[in-house]
């Protein structure tokens, strides 16, 4: 089997609300694009997939759609996500001839329903065999810690539609509490605060990089970014200047629920994890987990040590890829 898993035509995807990763042993990452898919609803066929696809969101004519397979972090319509996995596996599959073997990392509280749904995606989509293993589990590999040992390691993913945060032990999970409430929850909570307060409607590409360019969670020196947006009063178009302030405003209340999720299982943690928990802290990880100040706003309210990942994007793909390439990890790909 393991020879298989390391074999040319074995991949692992890290299968995101966002974002799709690929990840070949000994090649490394060979994709990385949007999680999304756009119908051709006059040929009923399919007409983009990626990050093509993904542009033309909100700028597409009435005949094509633009959707999006998963929604936070499960697969949101059977149909979509089936025809969306075969596109990625024609894009990465060389040998077309055999059926390739996927490791899909999910999250870790999909239910039987919703693992069983990416499998039988995956098979129709064009694989032979489909592994699954738990996001927690890709994160920490991802970022080179031993999750065999009898040590705890705790590990908070904050995504684009899913938060997580799991303790690890001896390979497995030892307690785990996820939200559906993540990065693209930050999005939507920019719209609202503009509607609400400013009476101007920004668009969702907008208010992702609002959040990314002017987002803090501490209110530092004020900056101001220009964006085309929709006037509610006069209902036009026109440009409008906005201030960090006002988006730390919006995030601020959803920064507080990570907060309060990270609380909720520190305050169950058994007392055998307290010490290497406040020895090593939290292991901080996942796209949203960018976003300024976060870390430190963790670590000040929950008074431990908050430790940003490398490279937040790419840990669960990485991780999820060393899983299939050490055998001591074996144990973690299941169904
Ligand atoms: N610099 C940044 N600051 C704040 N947020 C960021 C930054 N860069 C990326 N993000 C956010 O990270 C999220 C994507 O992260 P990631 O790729 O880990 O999620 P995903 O795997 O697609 O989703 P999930 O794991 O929740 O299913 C998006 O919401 C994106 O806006």
């Amino acid at each position: 089997m393991f020879a298989i898993l390391r074999s040319t035509n074995a991949f692992a995807i890290d299968l995101g609300t966002n974002n799709t990763l690929v990840y070949q042993p000994s090649r490394g990452i060979i994709l990385d694009e949007p999680t999304s898919i756009a119908f051709d609803n006059n040929r009923n066929s399919f007409f983009d997939g990626g990050a093509s696809s993904r542009r033309m969101w909100g700028k597409n004519p009435k005949y094509i759609e633009v959707m999006h397979p998963l929604s936070r972090g499960a697969i949101a319509n059977l149909t979509v996500a089936k025809a969306y996995i075969k596109e990625v596996i024609s894009r990465i599959a060389q040998r077309r001839f055999f059926k390739p073997t996927i490791v899909v990392s999910v999250p870790s509280d999909l239910t039987s329903m919703e693992r069983s749904a990416v499998i039988e995606a995956c098979k129709d989509g064009g694989a032979r065999d489909v592994m699954l293993i738990k996001d927690p589990f890709s994160a920490a590999l991802g970022s080179m810690q031993s999750i065999e040992l009898p040590k705890g390691v705790l590990v908070l993913d904050i995504g684009a539609g899913v938060s997580d945060i799991s303790l690890l032990s001896c390979n497995g999970i030892v307690m785990s509490k996820s939200l559906r409430l993540a990065g693209n929850d930050l999005d939507e909570a920019i719209i609202e605060y503009f509607k609400a307060h400013k009476r101007i409607l920004v668009s969702h590409n907008d208010a992702e990089r609002l959040k990314k360019e002017l987002g803090n969670l501490f209110e530092n020196e004020e900056k101001t970014m220009k964006i085309n947006i929709k006037n509610l009063v006069s209902r036009l178009p026109e440009s409008f200047v906005v201030s960090s302030t006002d988006v730390h405003r919006a995030i601020m209340p959803l920064a507080d629920k990570m907060v309060a999720l990270t609380h909720s299982l520190l305050s169950e943690l058994p007392p055998s994890f307290a010490q290497d928990i406040y020895d090593q802290g939290i292991l901080l990880t996942g796209g949203s987990s960018m976003l300024q100040g976060l870390d430190r706003y963790l670590s000040e309210k929950l008074e431990i040590q908050v430790n940003l990942v490398e490279n937040p994007l790419h840990n669960i793909i990485l991780g999820a890829g060393r899983a299939m390439e050490e055998t001591r990890y074996s144990s973690l790909l299941g169904t």
